[in-house]
């Protein structure tokens, strides 16, 4: 085992390696590439026009692009960096180009906020397309964060590098706790640790064992004793959800990142908004307006003009210069005013070497799925931390590599696991599942959890009736469902699959009573492990007339991949293994720890359909298979075909 120092040095040169390795797979991509083949490999969108403009908080330009061929298969999501070009020849210097964050992609129409101060004439004369950018600012961040660490010597920094990696021990003292009656045992005992650890501790908390609602119970205790505390998550959405339900418990919270980033309901609480509800906001507008006005007066003036003029010239310019630096005063006490007020900063844990909060310290950092962000991305938040609370669950989703090697030689250990194994007594785990009833739950507490997970006694009424299993496995195998490669993205997806898992849906829906679940609101996941499963579904319901009754479902129903269920939960969810070939090939079906994710997103009923002839090479399907057919939750597709 290498010193920590060693340690930490193998880790950057294993950042670098996946920084690198992502940056050739999107040169490959992009780089010499022309329009339609970057269209063809989903990262261009040519042609688009302009649909809508205007703008938005922090007086930031907003336009929604609309493209004409709909059927392409693409890559763009909510929060990613795109440039926006026009092939028309007088406008086509990449200087012109301008930069901006997706808002989101709703079909055929992406909405972006733009790094502008004006829209420029050529958006508006077609011949305008959209180009993905590589987001190298997150790996900058990383790299320094990781550096930064290797060089910290002295200091809490220093402190917590030695503890956390398991040089040192981890000190405890005795705290009071304020006793939450909401709360089960292993919940309270969580908090006991939280409030009794001086460094570090850790919420481990298996799917639906309360693990987010513990840790918004030990920020509110937290907020008693200190004044201000750090609240991150490796991913938006995950914040997004601390910050809405840190809101409704009344919590003054700041979301710091790009508003494009946050979802539209947690938009209030950015930094931008709240600048554009300050008192003072609308002083601070005039102030602009009349830096502008003075400045544009002053440039009318012309090459040749007498001393009269230039002096004119130069007072309107000094007065311009003047109210611009007023501005700038007041803007930054608004911010200082909004700081003043906030308790929690919530951001991701890149977001967390934003610019608002530089040089700021906490007294506790907490960080919220801990468990799926690179070590590296881990240490942003901590350089700024007293002590720091992490809540995760390691056999949930891992952190994205793209880097193969980089992952197999460590990058994918996350700090978390590390401080789990290397500090013993920092961690707890929470055993009590509010979410599936015993049966659902089995198999994953089984396989991941060392038979360690119990239902909670409201868990006995989760069903649709008491008719209805909560379990069940349709095996397809010998149906003749084969799975395809998208061309464009090489995504496998399986038509025939994705067809019968919504017929099926459909007879269920019938089956149960379309007014018996739309009165209690039951809401409905469909999952695929790939994105052309996803896609291919979404054509099905959405853009063909094949399932009008489940369109009729689309206030109840989320199509997604794995990762967008991620900290969610679903009434009834359908899952689409996708996988079927002669070979045995299961590709990335093997995470694992991905598919725990996937199986425990249901309250009242969990289907699953697959090929277990493909499926059954690979051990951990091997087990499932076994788990339902114990438990007489085996279906073969035979039955239910007509
Ligand atoms: N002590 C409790 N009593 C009753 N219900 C609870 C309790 N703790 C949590 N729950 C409920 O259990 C469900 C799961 O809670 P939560 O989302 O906090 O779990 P989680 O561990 O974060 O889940 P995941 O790992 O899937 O993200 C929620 O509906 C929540 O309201």
């Amino acid at each position: 085992m290498p010193n920590i120092h060693e340690e930490l040095k193998i880790s950057l040169k294993l950042l670098k390696q996946e920084w690198d390795e992502d940056l050739q797979q999107f040169k490959k991509k992009f780089l010499y590439t022309s329009i339609s083949d970057k269209k063809n490999e989903g990262i261009c969108w040519y042609p688009v026009q302009l649909k809508k403009s205007r703008v938005g908080y922090g007086e930031r330009w907003i336009v929604d692009l609309e493209r004409f061929d709909s059927k392409q298969s693409h890559v763009f999501q909510s929060g990613k960096s795109v440039s926006i070009f026009s092939n028309q020849e007088m406008h086509s210097s990449p200087d012109l180009r301008i930069n901006g964050v997706i808002n989101q992609v709703k079909k055929d129409i992406m909405t972006v906020t733009l790094q502008v101060e004006e829209l420029p004439e050529w958006l508006h004369k077609g011949k305008i397309g959209i180009d993905l950018l590589f987001d190298e600012a997150s790996y900058r961040e990383m790299e320094s964060a990781l550096k930064s660490v290797i060089k910290a010597e002295k200091g809490r920094l220093a402190e917590l590098k030695e503890i956390l990696l398991g040089d040192k021990s981890a000190v405890f003292e005795e705290e009071e706790v304020l006793i939450e009656n909401q709360l089960n045992t292993s919940q309270q005992e969580a908090l006991k640790l939280v409030a009794n650890a001086q460094d570090v501790a850790i919420i481990h908390g298996p799917p639906g064992t309360g693990k987010t609602t513990t840790l918004l119970e030990a920020i509110q205790q937290s907020l008693q004793q200190y004044k201000q505390v750090l609240v991150c998550a490796p991913s938006n959405a995950a914040v997004d959800l601390l910050v809405e339900k840190l809101y409704e418990n009344g919590v003054h919270t700041l979301r710091i990142g790009h508003p494009a980033r946050v979802e539209d309901h947690i938009l209030s609480q950015t930094l931008d908004a709240k600048i554009s509800l300050h008192d003072s906001y609308k002083d601070l507008k005039k102030l602009k307006k009349t830096a502008e006005e003075y400045r544009k007066l002053g440039q009318k003036y012309k090459r040749n003009f007498g001393h009269e003029e230039r002096m004119q010239r130069r007072r309107l310019l000094d007065d311009a210069t003047r109210c611009k630096v007023e501005a700038e005063h007041l803007e930054e006490y608004i911010t200082y005013d909004i700081v003043q007020q906030t308790q929690v900063f919530a951001c991701t844990l890149v977001g967390a070497a934003n610019s608002a909060m530089k040089g700021m310290k906490f007294p506790v950092v907490f960080i919220d799925e801990a468990a799926q962000g690179l070590e590296a991305a881990t240490w942003i938040p901590i350089q700024k931390a007293q002590k720091v609370v992490m809540a995760g669950d390691h056999c949930q989703l891992p952190p994205t590599i793209k880097s193969y090697e980089a992952a197999k030689a460590g990058l994918r250990e996350t700090l978390f696991e590390k401080v789990i194994k290397r500090q013993v007594y920092a961690s707890k785990m929470l055993d009590l599942q509010y979410r599936m009833p015993e049966l659902i739950m089995g198999f994953s507490s089984e396989y991941f959890y060392h038979h360690g997970l119990k239902a909670a006694e409201n868990t006995n009424f989760h069903y649709l009736n008491p008719e209805e299993p909560v379990l069940e496995f349709i095996d397809t195998a010998g149906s003749g469902y084969v799975e395809q490669t998208e061309e464009e993205s090489l995504s496998t997806f399986n038509l025939e699959e994705a067809r019968f898992a919504l017929k099926y849906l459909e007879s269920l829906i019938k089956r149960v009573g379309v007014a018996v679940i739309k009165n209690s609101q039951w809401n409905i996941g469909l999952i695929a492990p790939y994105r052309a499963q996803v896609r291919r579904f979404n054509e099905l319901v959405f853009d063909s007339y094949e399932f009008p009754n489940l369109r009729a479902f689309s206030e109840l129903l989320t199509i997604d991949s794995i990762d967008g269920f991620q900290g969610q939960e679903r009434d009834i969810i359908v899952i689409s293994l996708v996988r079927s070939n002669t070979q045995g090939e299961i590709g990335f079906l093997s995470d694992t720890r991905r598919m725990n994710v996937a199986l425990t997103r249901a309250k009242r009923k969990l289907i699953v359909i697959g090929d277990s002839a493909t499926l059954s090479a690979h051990p951990f399907y091997n087990a499932f298979l076994d788990y339902v057919e114990a438990n007489g939750c085996y279906k073969s597709i035979y039955e239910l075909l007509e």
